[in-house]
């Protein structure tokens, strides 16, 4: 074994999966079914201490690492990827920018929210800046004391349920030049009276899988952040962006410890369904085509894990960035295959909406997507191996060349 659990971490993992099986797995499928946000597994988990476990004992949290929040994370997602998202954002990405980077009192802020059962939403795609997450247009103008938010996000998980909102913005100084791309907080606790100050939920997306939490547009107009909520990484605004997604990479571990604990859980499924079920008079399990199909789903979902427990293991505060990707690109192509496999095991049952093998193939979907494309990880990948500079635009080189001549 390359990683020995602490006898607290195997306590915690232990708590997660006690609250994973007793609570959160009875309430999956009327979760996927309804769509509805599943305030009872927030309270659950907010109960057992599970939400906000990495925020640091200072601020009332467990200070838990991101080690820990993994084994959180694949307890829920291997019942209920909706709950192993929120144990994500309840504990990585926005909070954990927060917790490094905010001032004492946008800690101390955050902290309270979270610890009361907010999962809170990471506002950074654009409709016509996704991967190119760069070229957002949303812009954050300095005016006195605030600044002016302007702009559409689209595609955030937990808008309309989220309080609290990391909304990244091109930041512009009170002459109109550009500082870079930064991070501004706006808690969501009176919904009217935001709205009225220009910032609302646009429309809901309806979603393939992981049904129980909204994705939703995020629009600002005119929206005045005070400027004490404005998030701003130690490098100025000018490295806000890279800062930001520094921190960004814990997410990524949590989006891909999600689609692990969801191919776990769909391959227990199996597991036990082939001893079970019998056709020419003897359990499937004796037939070599699908000992071979579990052995080889067994042997992805190792080296995911293996791949996720390392990523997470690397935090310096953040994961690193190559194993990050790494990891995501590895856990969210297995758990594409080993959902499909699973549902295969179980013939036309695994078909039925009766049994989970269905929502599984459906929510384990989404991770090659959200996140970071595969492909655009697999390019920061191959930068990272390379030491290059990968510029996806046509003239991102000659952009590059300039840059340089300038300096
Ligand atoms: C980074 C990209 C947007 C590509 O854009 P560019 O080519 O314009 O940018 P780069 O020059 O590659 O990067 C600029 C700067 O930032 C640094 N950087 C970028 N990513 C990281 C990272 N993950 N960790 C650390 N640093 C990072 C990069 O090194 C550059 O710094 P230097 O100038 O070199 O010092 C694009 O590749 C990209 O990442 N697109 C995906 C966008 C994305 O992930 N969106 C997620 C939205 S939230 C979400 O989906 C939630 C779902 S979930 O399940 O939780
Ligand atoms: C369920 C879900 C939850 C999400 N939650 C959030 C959230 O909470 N907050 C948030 O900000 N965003 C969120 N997103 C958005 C997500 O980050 C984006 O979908 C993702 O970054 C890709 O952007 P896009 O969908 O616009 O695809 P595009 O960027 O339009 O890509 C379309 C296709 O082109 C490929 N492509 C694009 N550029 C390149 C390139 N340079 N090289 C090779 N291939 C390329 C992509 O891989 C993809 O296959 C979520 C998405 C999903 C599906």
């Amino acid at each position: 074994m390359l990683f020995n659990l602490t006898p607290e971490q195997i306590r915690l993992q232990g708590l997660a999966r006690e609250v994973a099986d007793g609570f959160v797995s009875a309430r999956a499928a009327e979760t996927d079914r309804s769509e509805a946000y599943p305030w009872d597994n927030v309270r659950e988990l907010t109960k057992a201490g599970l939400i906000g476990y990495t925020i640091p004992k200072e601020y009332g949290g467990a200070g838990g690492s991101f080690f820990d929040a993994v084994l959180i994370i694949e307890e829920m997602a291997r019942v209920c990827g909706v709950t192993g998202r929120i144990a994500v954002e309840a504990n990585m990405g926005a909070i954990s920018a927060v917790m490094r980077y905010g001032t004492e009192a946008q800690k101390k802020m955050a902290a309270g929210i979270v610890l009361a059962g907010d999962k809170p939403a990471i506002c950074i795609t654009e409709p016509e800046a996704g991967s190119a997450a760069t070229e957002m247009t949303t812009s954050a103008v300095k005016r006195g004391d605030v600044y002016v938010l302007n702009g559409k996000k689209h595609w955030i998980t937990g808008a309309g349920v989220s309080k609290l909102h990391l909304v990244f913005a091109r930041v512009f100084d009170e002459a109109g030049r550009e500082q870079g791309i930064g991070g501004f907080l706006v808690h969501r606790d009176d919904e009217k009276a935001l709205e009225a100050r220009g910032f609302r939920i646009g429309k809901r997306e309806p979603t393939m899988g992981l049904r129980g939490i909204p994705e939703s547009e995020v629009i600002m107009e005119n929206h005045e952040v005070p400027a004490a909520m404005a998030l701003q990484p130690p490098g100025g605004w000018h490295r806000g962006f890279a800062e930001l997604m520094n921190a960004y990479n814990s997410q990524r571990v949590g989006a891909g410890t999600v689609a692990l604990g969801i191919a776990q859980g769909a391959f227990e499924h199996a597991l036990a369904y082939a001893k079970q079920r019998e056709q020419f008079g003897r359990p499937i399990a004796e037939f070599q085509g699908l000992q071979w199909m579990l052995a080889d789903m067994s042997v992805q979902l190792s080296a995911a894990r293996l791949a996720l427990y390392n990523a997470a293991a690397s935090a310096d505060p953040f994961p690193d960035p190559l194993l990050a990707a790494q990891a995501k690109v590895l856990a969210s192509e297995m758990a594409i295959k080993v959902t499909t496999d699973a549902l295969q095991v179980f013939g036309a049952r695994g078909y039925s909406r009766n049994l989970p093998l269905e929502r599984m193939t459906r929510d384990a979907r989404m991770f090659t997507i959200g996140g970071g494309t595969a492909q655009v990880l697999r390019t920061q990948i191959a930068s990272r191996l390379l030491g290059w500079k990968l510029p996806q635009a046509r003239d991102g080189y000659q952009r590059q060349a300039a840059k340089l001549a300038a300096e």
